[in-house]
This record gives structure tokens, sequence and C-alpha cells, in this order.
């Protein structure tokens, strides 16, 4: 996903204007090796298209030029990483070598930096925006988060430079991503949850061949495994297999790892624990789990520990549901890892998931269903308007994504793109696999 970064020396009003864009969603902590300060993450939209900010953090509680290596090394790093910056700076106190410093980082890069004047309570103080031309940088907005101005305008900016959303995904599939002979499965979940005993009793008495991928981090070991005639690959089972002696805090939960291994994964197997349902750790992991659009299953493991009752199990389901909403497509499976339950039922699932994942859709079938669903449900008017969806196609690779054709995407709200997701996946036969919808404008085909 597109991700925009936000930098910046201290105090100018970075955290203010991260918060202001995600609104009331929430942010996770995002664990980046070598990066000193916690990062905020949150996945966002504007305008319908769904992107990625980051906060940077503060950096160090000094006004003098000795955080400089700070920010070098930290700013360095989200080079890489983000696709777009927003450099903060502060409209009141005007330009600052701090700055400047910042500045000739982000010259390194091609990609859009975009400066925002914070602290321009006042429209009359807009031309305290003119000094920090000298950055170098020519999209300078002057905003106020405080008095909630000018966001919409840096974002609006920000949206119309994001590259054309079918080249990307046509990108990402150039890295050429087949069905293989392997599953990659991560196994996740918070401290104690059991996935170390969960891949004991998945590996039982068959022998697993652990394996150094090449390739991979130098210190990732995964686990081949085979099991009528399908073959596994367990990622990262490294600290599974060997136990490790890490105290995570109740309050924070280092990601990192998880999303190494989520990123890479085919399947993500969410381990949670029956007795505890899902909790606020297990919400930070299935965010990132919806962030990079993963299959998953939902292994509530323990049961042995739970009364045999029906109302109890339903009761435990709803409570996953509503803490995990925004992991409808995840089958819920219930396991036990110490008394061998449902083990086989949860392979079956992975290799369902897996094959559901890599579906391919007719476009008769796809058309047909958008039909249906806009003669069921019309879109609503934009500006007056009926909302049309023209044609859909589905793009290469996984998971399922389509492109719809429409006359204003700008027009189409959360709720009508819900319905319309809701409801292919029914008729698709996609309830077990993310999917994505890409709604694009008819005509910038013909520009
Ligand atoms: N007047 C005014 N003050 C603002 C505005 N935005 C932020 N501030 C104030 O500026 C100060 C710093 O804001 P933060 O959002 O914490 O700044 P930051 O860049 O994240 O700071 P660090 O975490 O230290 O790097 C706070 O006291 C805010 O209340 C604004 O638009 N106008
Ligand atoms: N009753 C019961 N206990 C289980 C089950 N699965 C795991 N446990 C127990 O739960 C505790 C944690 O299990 P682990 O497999 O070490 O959990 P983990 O998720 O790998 O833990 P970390 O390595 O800390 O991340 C151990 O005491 C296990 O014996 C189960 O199905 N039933």
């Amino acid at each position: 996903m597109y991700r925009v970064a936000i930098v910046g020396r201290p105090n100018v009003g970075k955290s203010s204007l991260f918060n202001r864009i995600i609104g009331k969603r929430k942010a996770i902590v995002e664990d980046i090796p070598g990066v000193t300060r916690d990062r905020l993450i949150s996945t966002t939209d504007w305008r319908n298209i769904p992107f990625e900010i980051v906060d940077t953090g503060g950096y160090i509680q000094s006004d003098t030029d000795k955080f400089a290596p700070y920010i070098r090394k930290e700013i360095e790093k989200e080079l890489e990483n983000a696709d777009a910056f927003i450099l903060v700076v502060d409209g009141q106190t005007g330009l600052t070598e701090a700055d400047k410093d910042i500045a000739r980082i982000l010259h390194k890069t091609e990609k859009p930096v975009y400066v925002a004047v914070n602290k321009i309570d006042n429209p009359e103080k807009e031309d305290n925006i003119y000094e920090f031309y000298e950055l170098g940088f020519d999209k300078i907005f002057p905003i106020s988060t405080i008095q909630k101005m000018g966001v919409a305008d840096l974002l609006d900016q920000i949206i119309e430079d994001i590259p054309d959303y079918e080249r990307e995904a046509l990108k990402e599939n150039k890295e050429k991503e087949t069905k293989s002979d392997f599953i990659k499965v991560a196994l996740v979940g918070k401290p104690n949850a059991g996935k170390s005993s969960l891949l004991n009793a998945i590996l039982g008495e068959e022998r697993a061949l652990v394996s150094n991928i090449p390739g991979t981090t130098r210190d990732t070991v995964d686990t081949i495994f085979e099991k009528d005639g399908q073959k596994f690959l367990f990622l990262d089972t490294a600290g599974l297999r060997k136990k490790k002696n890490i105290d995570y805090g109740i309050e924070f939960f280092s990601v990192g790892r998880t999303l190494e291994s989520i990123k890479k994964a085919d399947v993500v197997v969410l381990v949670i624990d029956a007795e505890q349902g899902a909790t606020e750790q297990d919400q930070k992991i299935a965010h990132l789990i919806q962030k990079y659009y993963k299959p998953a299953i939902i292994a509530v493991n323990k049961i042995d520990r739970l009364p045999k009752r029906k109302d109890i199990l339903k009761a435990l389901e709803t409570q996953i549901r509503e803490k995990l909403y925004f992991l409808p497509y995840a089958p819920i499976i219930f396991v036990s890892a110490k008394k061998k339950i449902n083990i086989d039922k949860l392979l079956n699932e992975i290799i369902e998931v897996y094959n559901q994942a890599w579906k391919r859709v007719g476009t008769g079938k796809l058309n047909r269903a958008l039909k249906q669903l806009q003669t069921l449900q019309a879109p609503p008017t934009y500006q007056g308007k009926p909302l049309k969806i023209y044609y859909g196609t589905q793009l290469e690779g996984k998971p399922p994504a389509f492109l719809l054709f429409v006359n204003y995407p700008q027009g189409f709200k959360a709720n009508y793109v819900k319905y319309l997701e809701n409801n292919l996946r029914k008729l698709l036969g996609l309830e077990k696999t993310p999917m994505k919808l890409i709604l694009r404008d008819r005509h910038i085909e013909k520009k």
C-alpha cells in the first residue's frame, strides 16, 4: 500500500497532524529494526483511496543540532520504506537549521515531498509560508491542525500524486507470484497463546524438516511439513521450537517479527487463547493481517479448558467476531493443541483458504454479479448524477482484486463498496479470502 511518512523536527506538530489524518482510527506501533523511536502507523483513506500514514515520532527533546544524527538515521530508514513524505515545519517559529537538515536528506529521494507549514492558525499568517521555499520543495501548504485548516488540500494533493492503481497492482504482480508447491503459513499470536504447542501438534510424530531457506533473513528458520501430498512451509519457527524468554510488557507488544512472517505468508494462522477470547494484542496482529490483505484463519486454542457447551463456544465466537470485525473473511476454528482436537481440520482449512485466495473469476461471471447487485440496490447519486459501474475485471495474482470502471470513483461511499464486497464474496465463492475492489474512473483509461 502507498505509504506516506510524516517527518519533521520536534514540536512542530507531527503527532497532531497524524491524529487529524487518521481521525478515529487506531494506530499501531510499527517496529522497524534499528529505529530508536516508536513509529505509529495506521491505514486510512482520503476520497476513497486507501493509504498508510506513518508518524515517525519525535526524536530528541532538544533544539540544538545535536539531534541531527538521529534525525538523519531515522529518516534515512524511512526513505526506503515510504512512497511520499510530509515535512512538517513550524510557521510560527519560522525556518530553522534543523528543517534544512531534514530537507537535505529528503532531497536524496525522487519521491514526492510535501511541506506542511503548521500552526498557521489564522489565514492572515499565510504569508509565513514563503520563507520555506528555501527548502527546495515546491508543494507547500499552510495548515493548522488545531484550527483544522489546510489538511484537506494537502491530502488532495497527495492523493492526486498516487500513481494509478492498476499500474501499481500490475507492478506487484511482476514480482511473479505463482502458486507454488508450498503453502507458506505464519503461526502468529500473542505470547502463551499456544503457537509452539500447535506447531508440535501439527508436526506430530512425523518428522519435519527444518530448513534454512536461502535468501530469507539469516536468522529465520522455517519448517517444512507434508501431509497427504500437500506441502506446508511454517515460517520463522525458530522461536517456536526453542522457547525464548522474552518478557513482553502488557502494554507493548513487539510486532516486528510477527510482521515479517505475516508479509511472507500465504496464509496466516492467528492463534487465540480460548480462555481469554480476542484481546487487544490479537487485535493489533489482526490489523496487520488485514493491512497486508492476507488470507487468515483464527485458531481458537485450548478449548479443552472450556466446558463442552455449545452456548459457550457460540458466545466466544461472537466476542471474537466483534473484536476482530475487520477480518470477517477469516474462518474461526476451535482447536486444542494439547488434546489434538481439530488439527486436521485446521490443515484442511489452510488449503481451502489458500485455494480461494488464488481463485480466478471469469469476466462474464463477475459482470453478471455486478449487474445483479446494482439492480438489487442501485448505487446512490453523486452531485445529482446516478453512480454507475460499467464493468469489472479481475487483476492478476492473489488475493482476488477486481478493477471496477465507474463514472465517479470519488462518489462511491464506503457503505456501498462494503455492500458490493460482501455480496460479491457470496456470489463468487470468495467468503474466506481477503479481496480488493479498486474503483477507477472509466475516462482515465482513455487518457
Ligand atoms: N498554534 C498551534 N499549535 C499547534 C498546532 N499543531 C500542533 N500545535 C502544538 O505544537 C506542539 C507540538 O505538537 P506535536 O503534535 O506534539 O508535535 P510533534 O512534532 O509530534 O512533536 P515531537 O513528538 O516532539 O516530535 C503541541 O503543543 C501542539 O499543541 C497548530 O496547528 N497550531
Ligand atoms: N490446556 C491447554 N493448554 C495449552 C494448549 N496449547 C498450549 N497450552 C499451554 O499454554 C502454554 C503456552 O503454550 P506455548 O505453545 O508455549 O505458547 P506460545 O504461543 O508458543 O508462547 P510464546 O513462545 O511465549 O509466544 C503452555 O503452558 C502450554 O502447555 C491447549 O490446547 N490446551
